[in-house]
């Protein structure tokens, strides 16, 4: 089995050399699924998994724009449609400047296996650009966004590719986004999710992503007889995944006591409480401000420059921020601190070495490709509102997407079990997956 994987991986390698994060989320799902596929004889010899791995479609273009000085710029723009073998592609689009083709490329990689996992028809892709959108006008992003939006509109529609936000795309630069779509091709139709509550967008949305991580993270707890009730929670982020998480934990009785973004982290002994957090809000959503200053504000608080929370003790982890943000050390000290779950809601947060720590000490984890899939089911049900032109209530929503949750958690438990009893949820997420696209493109011949 191993020269089976390394002869695949080499072959990936070899296309993909210099594309060290999408190397990485390959490698992962190779070391599950190939496996499988070998117990399942309708799938031998059909080169999935290689299909699987080369984008139907990689797109790259020039986004020129003009700031307020009235000097140019230019960036590049992606979108990458990866699979559309269930539906049409779906995934947000993500504005930093380490974006790049082989970040948008796993990315795109683990959307499929997400959106499969989420029992709604859609396939997966993934875009963006290396456009920082930190320390621009709301002027400058607008005229960024559209400019962006004039080239990305001819390859996307409603049937054929939806977006939606990520890293530095949110409820703003979606609206700017969708203004131009509509005005360059006259139509008014659910061509990206995330859209604001009047014009299209769903309730739930903003939170689904955050509320989904803690909805599994509390299905996993619960195989063990535990509950949030009580817990101390380290979370890292303060954007719109990490905010929603740590709503739902103080909802759910649990305390939250850190949350961090690029610059460091801040550890509130006290907790953080729902008023501290509007706070957050406020400050990352509208004053677009730096977390530090959550410890300039609250006496309870401390601020580490430089550092991530793991070295906070804690029951539970969700790592909320960006890849490979939680390295093999920060999972040894996390085990030695009685840490016992940990659940992602960022996109491939922990790397190969901090899983490998999880595993071997039985833990419960759960990657992101299957606790964070929240977000892109809830885009999912705004797309069906769109195409049914009716909105759904909060409760409604909310309780799909706690049923999604449910069953995505049955479907790692059903594919990931070891001889031991111990759920392997990485395993079960990318098996179960794999089986619903495999199935699709087998049904679809060779193309
Ligand atoms: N927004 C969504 O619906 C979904 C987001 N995700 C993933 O969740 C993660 C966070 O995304 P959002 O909250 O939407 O983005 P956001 O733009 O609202 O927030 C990003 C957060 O990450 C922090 N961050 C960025 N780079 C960092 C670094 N190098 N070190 C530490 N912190 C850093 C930022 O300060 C911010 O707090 C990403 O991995 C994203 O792909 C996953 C599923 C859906
Ligand atoms: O809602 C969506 O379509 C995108 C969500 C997303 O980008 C993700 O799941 O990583």
């Amino acid at each position: 089995m191993e020269a089976k994987i390394k002869a695949f991986m080499d072959e990936v390698k070899s296309r993909n050399g210099h594309e060290p994060e999408f190397i990485q989320a390959v490698q992962e799902v190779a070391e599950t699924v190939i496996p499988y596929i070998a117990k399942h004889k309708i799938y031998n010899g059909k080169n999935i998994l290689l299909r699987m791995v080369e984008p139907e479609r990689l797109l790259s273009f020039r986004v020129a724009w003009v700031d307020d000085n009235g000097e140019i710029h230019v960036n590049r723009g992606y979108r990458i449609q990866m699979n559309s073998a269930i539906g049409p592609y779906k995934g947000g689009l993500r504005f930093h400047p380490t974006v790049n083709a082989s970040v948008l490329k796993f990315l795109a990689f683990e959307q499929v296996f997400k959106n499969s996992l989420t029992t709604l028809p859609m396939g997966g892709g993934k875009g963006g650009s290396d456009f920082d959108p930190k320390g621009k006008s709301d002027d400058e992003v607008m005229r960024f966004c559209h400019a962006f939006m004039l080239e990305l509109n001819r390859h996307i529609g409603p049937n054929t590719d939806v977006p939606a936000g990520d890293i530095g795309v949110g409820a703003r630069e979606i609206g700017f986004l969708f203004g131009m779509y509509k005005k360059i091709r006259n139509e008014f139709t659910g061509v990206l999710t995330g859209k604001g509550r009047s014009w299209g967008g769903s309730l739930i949305r903003p939170e689904a992503t955050g509320y989904g991580t803690v909805y599994f993270a509390d299905s996993m707890l619960k195989t063990k007889g535990e509950s949030f009730k009580g817990k101390k929670v380290v979370i890292s982020g303060s954007g719109n995944v990490a905010q929603y998480a740590a709503e739902k934990v103080l909802q759910l009785g649990g305390k939250v006591s850190t949350l961090s973004d690029s610059g460091g982290y801040i550890h509130d002994n006290d907790g953080i409480d729902a008023e501290k957090l509007a706070f957050v809000m406020d400050l990352k959503n509208n004053r677009r401000g730096r977390i530090s200053e959550y410890a300039d504000k609250y006496d309870s608080a401390t601020y580490h420059a430089g550092k991530t929370p793991w070295e906070v003790a804690c029951d539970i982890a969700l790592p909320c921020a960006t890849q490979n943000e939680l390295g093999g050390d920060d999972a040894k000290t996390l085990i030695k601190n009685g840490c016992i779950c940990v659940a992602e809601g960022a996109n491939m947060p922990s790397t190969p070495e901090a899983i490998h720590e999880f595993h071997e000490a039985r833990i419960l984890f759960a990657p992101g490709k299957a606790s964070n899939a929240g977000g892109v089911a809830t885009s999912g049900l705004e797309m069906s509102q769109n195409s049914l032109r009716i909105s759904w209530s909060r409760e409604e929503v909310d309780q799909r997407l706690k049923d999604i949750m449910e069953d995505i958690h049955n479907s790692c438990v059903e594919f990931g079990k070891d001889a031991d009893g111990y759920c392997n949820y990485v395993k079960g997420a990318n098996i179960a997956g794999f089986v619903k696209v495999a199935d699709a493109m087998l049904a679809q011949g060779v193309i």
